[in-house]
Order: C-alpha cells, then sequence, then structure tokens
C-alpha cells in the first residue's frame, strides 16, 4: 500500500459481489464449467509503476489490471487513479464489468485497471507520466482484441490520449482501438463523455414511464459530482427533472427549489469543491437558498430518486434504514451493499443496478471500438440513437423478466448477463484447460 493511503477495508467488496454471482447459480441451472470459471478472474496483473517527480525524487506506485472473463470477447473497462485501490477492488469492478458488458449485449469482457494514488497530489506532468508508466507496465496484456482500457474515477479523455499515445510508441504504429474514451482529435467518439450520464437518464426515464411518473413530478439527490453524476445532472435538469442536491469529496449542497447543475460545474472547475462555493453572478443566483448540508445528509433525503455517481459501498448495513428515497439509480459500480440490498428490497425502494444503469459509457465505448477498427466515424446524433435503441431493448427485457419472476432489477440483470455469459463458454467447448 503506498504511503499515504487511507484505509479502506476491500476484504468483502468481493466476497459480497460474487455472492450475487451465487444467487444466479442457485436460481439458474448454470453449467459447472461456467460456475468454476466465473468464480474467479481470468488474468490478475500487478504493476509498480515508477514516476519521476517534479523535484527529482522517484516515487513507486502499485497498479492492477484485472481480466475477469473475456468468453464474450476482450476485456474491457476503466482505469482509476484513487488512494484506496488495491487488488480486490480492481478484481471486484472487472467482475461487474463482465456482467454489465453481457446484460447490454455487448461482444467484450469484463476488466479494469487501477493505480493506488492520489491524483489530486500530483502536477499535470507527474500525472502525465504516471499514466504513460501504467500502459507500459500492462502493454504486454492489453490491445484492441485483448483488453481495452478506457476511463474511470479520476481519469478522463486527457489521460486516456497520453495513454493511447504511449501504446502507439510501445507498438510502433497508431492503434486507436486499444484505449477508448480518448479526445476526439485522436480517434475518440462523439457522446462518449456524456455517454455514463446519459444512459443512465435513459433508463431512469425507462423506468419512469412504466410507472407513470413525470421528470416535472421528480425530485432527485445525487452523490459525487464527477464525469457520470454531472452529464446525468445536467441532461435531467434539462428535461426536467428537479435536481436538489449533489455532493463531491468534500461535501454537499441542497436547494429546495433546485439546482442548475450547468453554473455549479463552472464554479467548481473554478474552485475545486462545491463547498463554500457563491452561485450568484451579476445578481443572477442559478440556485436561490442553497444550503450545505453533510454528504450523509445528502443519502438521507426524502427525494423521489437517489442516484450514487460516486464509488462503492455507500448504502450499507449502518445507513440503509435511513434512506427514504423512493428509487436508488446506481449511476457508480457497486455503491449498494448486498446486505443493504436486501433490506431495500423488503421495505419496497427498487433499486436499479448499476450493471444496467451506468451502461451507457461502456456501449459508447463500443462504438469508438467499432469506428476505430473500420475508419468511420458517426456523428453525435447517431450514437445517441444507437445508445438509446441499445438500452431501451436490454432495460426492457431486465424489467420484464423481474416482473415476470417476482425478482429485483438486479437479480433481473445478472439472471440476463450471467446465463449469456455461461452461453459463451458452453459455445468455446471443451478445450479450457489449458493455452
Ligand atoms: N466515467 C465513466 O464512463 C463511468 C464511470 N462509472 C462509475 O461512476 C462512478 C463515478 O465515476 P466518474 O464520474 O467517472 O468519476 P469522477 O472521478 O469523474 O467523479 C467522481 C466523483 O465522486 C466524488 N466523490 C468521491 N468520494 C465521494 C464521497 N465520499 N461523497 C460524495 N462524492 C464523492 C468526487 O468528488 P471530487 O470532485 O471532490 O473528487 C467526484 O465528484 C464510479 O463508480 C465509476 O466507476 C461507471 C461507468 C462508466
Ligand atoms: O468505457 C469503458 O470501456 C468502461 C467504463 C467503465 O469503466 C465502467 O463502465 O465502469
Amino acid at each position: 500500500m503506498s504511503q499515504d493511503a487511507p484505509q479502506q477495508d476491500h476484504t468483502h467488496l468481493f466476497d459480497d459481489a460474487r455472492s450475487r454471482l451465487e444467487e444466479v447459480f442457485e436460481a439458474l441451472e448454470i453449467a459447472r464449467d461456467a460456475r468454476e470459471r466465473l468464480m474467479q478472474p481470468a488474468l490478475s496483473l500487478q504493476i509498480s509503476v515508477p514516476v519521476r517527480m517534479d523535484d527529482g525524487s522517484l516515487k513507486v506506485f502499485p497498479g492492477w489490471r484485472v481480466q475477469y472473463d473475456t468468453s464474450l470477447g476482450p476485456a474491457k473497462g476503466g482505469i482509476r487513479f484513487h488512494p484506496a485501490v488495491d487488488q480486490l477492488e480492481v478484481t471486484t469492478l472487472s467482475f461487474w464489468m463482465a456482467v454489465k458488458c453481457a446484460v447490454v449485449n455487448l461482444p467484450f469482457g469484463g476488466g479494469k485497471g487501477g493505480v493506488q494514488v492520489d491524483p489530486k497530489q500530483l502536477s499535470r506532468l507527474e500525472l502525465e507520466r504516471l499514466a504513460r508508466g501504467y500502459i507500459r507496465g500492462i502493454a504486454d496484456v492489453m490491445g484492441p482484441n485483448r483488453d481495452i482500457p478506457a476511463p474511470d474515477v479520476n481519469t478522463n479523455a486527457t489521460v486516456m490520449g497520453w495513454m493511447s499515445d504511449e501504446y502507439d510508441h510501445l507498438v510502433r504504429g497508431q492503434t486507436p482501438a486499444a484505449i477508448t474514451g480518448k479526445p476526439l482529435t485522436l480517434g475518440g467518439s462523439f457522446g462518449r463523455v456524456a455517454a455514463t450520464g446519459r444512459g443512465a437518464l435513459k433508463v431512469l426515464d425507462i423506468w419512469a414511464k412504466r410507472e407513470g411518473r413525470k421528470p416535472q413530478d421528480t425530485t432527485v439527490a445525487i452523490q459525487g459530482f464527477g464525469n457520470a453524476a454531472y452529464h446525468f445532472a445536467s441532461l435531467a435538469h434539462a428535461q426536467g427533472y428537479k435536481i436538489v442536491a449533489v455532493s463531491d469529496s468534500g461535501g454537499a449542497i441542497y436547494s429546495e427549489e433546485g439546482l442548475e447543475p450547468d453554473p455549479i460545474k463552472e464554479e467548481k472547475t473554478r474552485h475545486q469543491q462545491l463547498k463554500g462555493m457563491v452561485y450568484c453572478d451579476d445578481s443572477v443566483c442559478h440556485a436561490k437558498g442553497v444550503e450545505s448540508i453533510d454528504q450523509d445528509e445528502l443519502l438521507a433525503l426524502d427525494v423521489d430518486v437517489l442516484a450514487l455517481a460516486a464509488l462503492e459501498n455507500q448504502i450499507h448495513e449502518d445507513n440503509v434504514d435511513d434512506i427514504r428515497a423512493g428509487l436508488i439509480l446506481e449511476i457508480a459500480n457497486g455503491p449498494v451493499t448486498s446486505a443493504a440490498d436486501e433490506a431495500l428490497e423488503i421495505r419496497g425502494i427498487p433499486v436499479l443496478p448499476d450493471v444496467l444503469a451506468n451502461t451507457g459509457g461502456v456501449i459508447v465505448s463500443y462504438y469508438e471500438w467499432v469506428q476505430n477498427r473500420s475508419g468511420d466515424r458517426w456523428t453525435e446524433e447517431t450514437i445517441n440513437q444507437r445508445l438509446d435503441a441499445v438500452l431501451e431493448r436490454e432495460a426492457a427485457t431486465v424489467l420484464d423478466r423481474a416482473e415476470a419472476e417476482e425478482i429485483s432489477y438486479r437479480k433481473a440483470a445478472y439472471r440476463q448477463g450471467i446465463e449469456r455469459i455461461a452461453e459463451a463458454i458452453r459455445e468455446r467447448g471443451n478445450n479450457q484447460d489449458g493455452e
């Protein structure tokens, strides 16, 4: 563990994730080969990333790349820079990637990467050296047909651009399809930056329509204000949803009258933190009656939708009884533990699960990969239409199944995803005991 890493216990994270797999094994006839394969990752690589700091000293950061399962296609998944990253977290995130790609029927397996680092303590050049060093460390196991990284927490298009450039140098050729989420000028796709938030809103809309609920009558609190959360907030606000609270790693803000995400984003870009910001310029206030609240208070607000868009393990046994929201939308990966999930199910609070609700990002990453391989470039309109169509189809299947089998949306999504992976494992045949 690096020197400044916070004490965060991921010991139970992977067990917790696997307990959802076991639930599927109990409910469905999944072949033994698939059961064996899916209980542990296919490949797990640990690396050390040495970074020359601006003051001339050398710091070494631990990093990982895990490919959980590649039966449906090359591994796919983001890279996280965060002080709490460790092998178990990356493994769990790669497992969720495998499930989510299968839930929305992408020709991808699941992968994930991470570096245990606080990127907020690095200069821009140090960050670039770290990004390049990470790619040198995992280059042997990645590539367009093998494992395709993308952004996740604290990484973005700029970081993907550096990584893509580093990979091109290593393989002595332009290989844009090796990484997605790149800047547009380096072969990135229109629509990728907003895709996770847009996809989450689409899934919420599909659910709301079935429930006869209108955006104008729906209040939303959002945990997080990064890439996924901001784009969700901005698009939801434009559609008429009332965003009453948002939070970041430093605090939360609330307004009963509703917040305007775009000016808040501009302020956050200037001041880094939501806490203590002023939302008025030239005597125009973008959010009247804004007050600072605790991050935990946001989770307990009496709202129609609580959108979780920060990190895993946010709703757990100790705070689940405080939840008063009508619906939980999981934009983050794994924000609700399995124990909390059961408690919510008993209380009749539905959860639109991560493996469906946050698939917008990886779906548009798939479109980026397809465009890079064909040399084609699709318009933003085409991308968004295709994204909507996939989510309409796959979300409908999950919601219908939940209703027909009288199970939670999560259980229905897991059954859909695991069935597809198990089928691919079966079709690959028996010769799976070696190279
Ligand atoms: N980016 C993508 O395409 C995808 C992301 N996801 C998932 O969505 C989640 C967010 O990712 P992304 O938006 O990319 O990451 P970002 O790094 O852009 O944003 C993370 C946000 O979470 C905030 N945060 C961190 N800790 C807390 C906390 N304790 N309470 C409240 N807010 C907190 C951060 O605060 P601060 O701004 O202060 O740092 C930041 O606003 C992750 O779980 C990720 O795996 C899922 C699918 C795709
Ligand atoms: O865009 C991608 O390939 C993966 C995004 C990601 O890491 C995720 O969905 O959690």
